[in-house]
């Protein structure tokens, strides 16, 4: 069960706290590759960081052809993310992912197979990947999966008002947004591959968390380019400034194209480097990812059993 965050419950839109802002890209990549390079993780600290991003992780099918049928087998994927001989070698009682994400006509049959579990779904929403719909229907999006019983929204923005500096008709969509899900919590996906660079990418962090947003994510999963390291340590220096200036914990999720182990500890190792070890639990932190499950799953079962582990050999997710 993943614990309750306390509510962002935003500011004023604060101009002076992100218009001057100019990031300083090569250093950015710098640090960002120097973090993952200088901390390698073996043995059974890597094993426990592995099982961390398990717990960590929203466990995604956002594809055209989902149907009922798969979303709950992903569901039982969630509950049971490990085989039972691999979760009992690593001395676990209970183990399953932080979230099921999914589209939301799919929400009702994840409800539905996640009953009891204690694990809860989240819906993408607002015309999702593009967002490029009437507000009107947006909102109404929202109001529909939180309907059909999703705890989480994940909303796009307008990349068109990042683009145009239009800081204020972003802050008022993100608002309404958060308004519209109501109790849900709300991740404010970015789709940093369309903002160009990455003081756009700070500014939209800072007007999505001024807006409200309990969480700030990475990308859909759809845009060319997804989740990247550089544009990560940007956003969660975002976040820890946001904090530093209201008291207020924001979570973060990197998500689109993260596909294995590696990427796994990689941004672990983010966070704990720049946010501390509190950023490591399913309340503040999120992989959003339709296919990395399964490397950790062959990891796992490595660390476990000293032999080479099969993709396979494990059920699909
Ligand atoms: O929100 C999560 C992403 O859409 C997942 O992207 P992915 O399919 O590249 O893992």
């Amino acid at each position: 069960m993943t614990s309750p965050q306390p509510r962002n419950p935003g500011t004023a839109l604060t101009l002076p706290w992100f218009e001057d802002i100019a990031v300083n890209t090569p250093a950015t990549e710098a640090r960002a590759a120097r973090l993952v390079a200088t901390r390698p993780l073996r043995g059974e600290w890597r094993a426990a960081w592995l099982v961390n991003a398990i717990r960590c992780m929203d466990l995604t099918t956002l594809a055209g052809d989902d149907t009922p049928a798969r979303v709950a087998r992903l569901c039982a994927k969630a509950r049971r993310p490990l085989s039972d001989p691999v979760r009992a070698a690593l001395g676990l009682d209970r183990l399953t992912t932080a979230a099921v994400c999914v589209y939301p006509t799919m929400v009702r049959s994840a409800v539905h197979a996640l009953d009891g579990s204690g694990i809860p779904v989240a819906s993408v929403a607002t015309g999702f990947p593009s967002g490029l719909m009437p507000l009107s229907l947006r909102l109404e999006e929202i109001r529909h999966a939180v309907g059909e019983g999703a705890a989480e929204i994940d909303i796009v923005i307008t990349r068109a008002h990042v683009l145009r500096g239009d800081w204020t008709a972003l802050y008022d969509e993100i608002a309404a947004m958060r308004e519209a899900c109501g109790a849900a919590h709300m991740k404010a996906i970015l789709a940093t591959g369309d903002l160009q660079t990455l003081s756009n990418v700070y500014k939209a962090s800072m007007v999505a968390m001024q807006a409200g947003a309990d969480f700030i994510k990475t990308s859909t999963g759809k845009e060319a380019v997804n989740a990247t390291l550089p544009v990560s340590l940007i956003m969660v220096r975002a976040l820890r400034d946001y904090g530093a200036r209201t008291g207020v914990r924001i979570g973060f999720k990197p998500a689109g194209g993260m596909k294995t182990a590696e990427d796994a500890l990689a941004w672990q190792i983010l966070m704990k480097e720049e946010l501390g070890r509190d950023w490591l639990a399913p309340c503040l932190f999120r992989l959003g990812a339709s296919s990395m499950l399964g490397d950790i799953e062959c990891a796992l079962e490595s660390h476990v059993t000293g032999r080479y582990a099969a993709s396979h050999r494990h059920a699909l997710a």
